[in-house]
């Protein structure tokens, strides 16, 4: 039964769903990290939101994690790189909250522009201090929007119920999408010269960080009001602080902050300032959303290999998951194939797929066909690392699709491209395909040649020079040494000339068999394949 550690307050559905789908669960909110390294190794999936912090240390002690969920959108406290390298998915929820925070961003527009809480604390204080809080009038006014994707999108939607008009900077805004929206897309500079009121909705990433920098922020029109609800380290908190002083701005409102928990910030009891505790998630139905949805997700993760809403891995839904299971074998096993008759590594990989195969989603598999390839030489890869160890080794890789499959429902090719070598005249592409059949993985191809059969843990791959008596002097061998065959397929080139024996034995052979294989007459290669 798999294990999920759940590590910030989520609300009770998410353990509700855990428990009903037959998953285990702690609750320990609250650990440091020290105390999480410490039962790391425990859990299958961890659940958080914001506060804790899953690094590369947490995910190094965390041994059989498969999943970190996070209920709710930003990521930024989670290493992403650490846990693809690891293989862990890294899932979010990337609408559970977006309503509630859009409300939570217009609340902190009104409570700036009319200074809600200062006016509330004076006159339950009191003083009735009606001439102190002479606000500003919202309609007509321009919004300018930094981000706008799920949340930036549900803002302006309101604001233009308000008769608002809104402009967005967001690079990945489309003019189409724009339109719809009903806002005016504008580079960063125009942005900061019209807007009366700013909201941020990025996330934090190294393009994004300080992206309403000391100098942007001067760029901005005397009286901005300014709203950050969407992460600290968007904006220079020095320079808002001395911009409110001064005067250059408003007023500010911000949730999110540069270091959290803030219990100090440079910002608290400057002129016009209020903050909230990052509250923009925080209602009953967010965290009902989010809860629900995280813990679906990881079930099904965990469960049946379904995977949504992942930041490092191709979805796959749960329809799909059981469809794709035997093709994922079979692409697996045919990558692993390729990767341990590969002794010098490949500088290009190209994997074909044929008939029923091509129509489905092919990225879980070709992940899978990766992950077999690169298991032989570097042992810890799986479907969420290989993608990425591929692409920074500098591999090429492509992908082929036909509809049409001329032999087979269906065909999976994996194709590599070998150096080569002073002692190798085994250059250029090597080939093996397969297919399923009856759900099963099966070998139908090996270096162009066709030879068909089932494949089994342990395998003796022979390539020879096609002469007669060669099989006789093979089996004869095999018996010497002890080790029975269970399964023999042979395969050569129409041509004649060389010819391939797979053969499927009971046990590990001893080390030496490599090189009694490779001493046998005519032999050109022999390896002891695993499956
Ligand atoms: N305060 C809270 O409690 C709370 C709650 C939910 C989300 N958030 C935060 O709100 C932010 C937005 O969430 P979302 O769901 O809208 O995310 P999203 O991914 O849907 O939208 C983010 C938008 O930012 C845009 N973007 C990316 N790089 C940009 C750049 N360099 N300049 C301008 N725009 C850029 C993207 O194109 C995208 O449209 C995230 O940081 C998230 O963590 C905060
Ligand atoms: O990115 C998010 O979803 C919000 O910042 C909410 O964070 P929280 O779950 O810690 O409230």
């Amino acid at each position: 039964m798999p294990k999920v550690l759940i590590a910030d307050d989520l609300s009770q559905a998410a353990v509700d769903i855990f428990t009903n789908r037959g998953i285990d669960t702690d609750i320990k909110v609250g650990l440091s990290k020290d105390e999480l390294i410490a039962i790391a190794d425990q859990y299958d999936g961890l659940a958080v939101r914001s506060a804790c912090k899953p690094d590369a240390d947490v995910i190094a002690a965390a041994t059989n994690l498969k999943v970190i969920g996070r209920a709710g959108i930003g990521v930024d406290n989670i290493d992403i790189k650490a846990a693809t390298a690891k293989g862990v998915v890294v899932m979010n929820t990337p609408f559970g909250n977006a309503v509630t925070t859009a409300e939570h961003a217009v609340a902190m527009m009104f409570a700036a522009a009319r200074q809600i809480p200062a006016a509330d604390q004076g006159t339950q204080a009191g003083k009735w201090p009606k001439k102190s809080f002479v606000g500003t009038e919202l309609s007509y006014k321009t919004l300018g929007l930094i981000g706008c994707g799920n949340i930036g999108a549900r803002v302006a939607e309101r604001a233009k119920g308000l008769t608002m008009k809104v402009v967005a900077y967001d690079p990945f805004l489309t003019e189409e999408r724009a339109i719809e929206l009903g806002v005016e897309k504008v580079d960063l500079d125009t942005l900061l010269a019209r807007a009366d009121v700013i909201t941020l909705h990025t996330p934090l990433t190294d393009q994004t960080r300080n992206i309403l920098s000391r100098e942007a922020l001067a760029k901005a029109k005397k009286g901005l009001i300014l709203v950050n609800c969407a992460r600290g380290g968007l904006v220079d908190e020095a320079a808002v602080r001395e911009m409110l002083d001064n005067g250059h701005l408003a007023a500010a409102a911000f949730d999110v902050f540069a270091e959290e928990p803030a219990k100090e910030n440079i910002l608290f009891g400057a002129p016009n300032f209020i903050a909230t505790p990052h509250l923009g998630a925080a209602t009953v139905e967010a965290q009902e959303n989010v809860a629900l949805q995280v813990a679906e997700q990881m079930s099904d993760y965990l469960l049946s290999g379904a995977v949504t809403n992942a930041l490092n891995m191709p979805s796959v839904t749960a329809d799909e998951a059981p469809r794709l299971k035997p093709f994922i074998e079979l692409a697996e096993k045919l990558g692993a194939f390729a990767g341990q008759v590969s002794d010098h590594g490949f500088e290009e990989v190209v994997i074909e797929y044929e008939g029923e195969v091509a129509e489905l989603n092919r990225k879980p598999v070709t992940a899978a066909a990766l992950s077999g390839l690169l298991h032989a030489s570097r042992g810890d890869v799986n479907m969420v690392s290989a993608p990425s160890i591929l692409a920074e080794s500098g591999v090429k890789l492509s992908e082929t699709k036909t509809e049409e499959s001329p032999v087979y429902d269906n065909l999976i090719r994996i194709k590599v491209k070998v150096p080569r070598t002073a002692n190798s005249d085994e250059t250029g592409w090597r080939s093996l395909a397969g297919t399923v059949s009856a759900g099963r993985p099966r070998i139908v191809e090996v270096k162009g040649m066709p030879l068909e059969g089932a494949f089994s843990s342990v395998m003796l791959y022979v390539n020879n020079i096609d002469k007669p008596g060669f099989i006789g002097a093979l089996g004869a061998m095999l018996g010497e040494a002890g080790i029975n065959i269970a399964t023999f397929h042979l395969g050569r080139q129409d041509t004649g000339g060389e010819a391939i024996a797979l053969i499927g034995i009971d046990g590990l052979p001893p080390h030496e068999l490599t090189e009694k294989l490779d001493a046998l007459p005519h032999v050109r290669y022999a390896k002891v394949l695993n499956f």
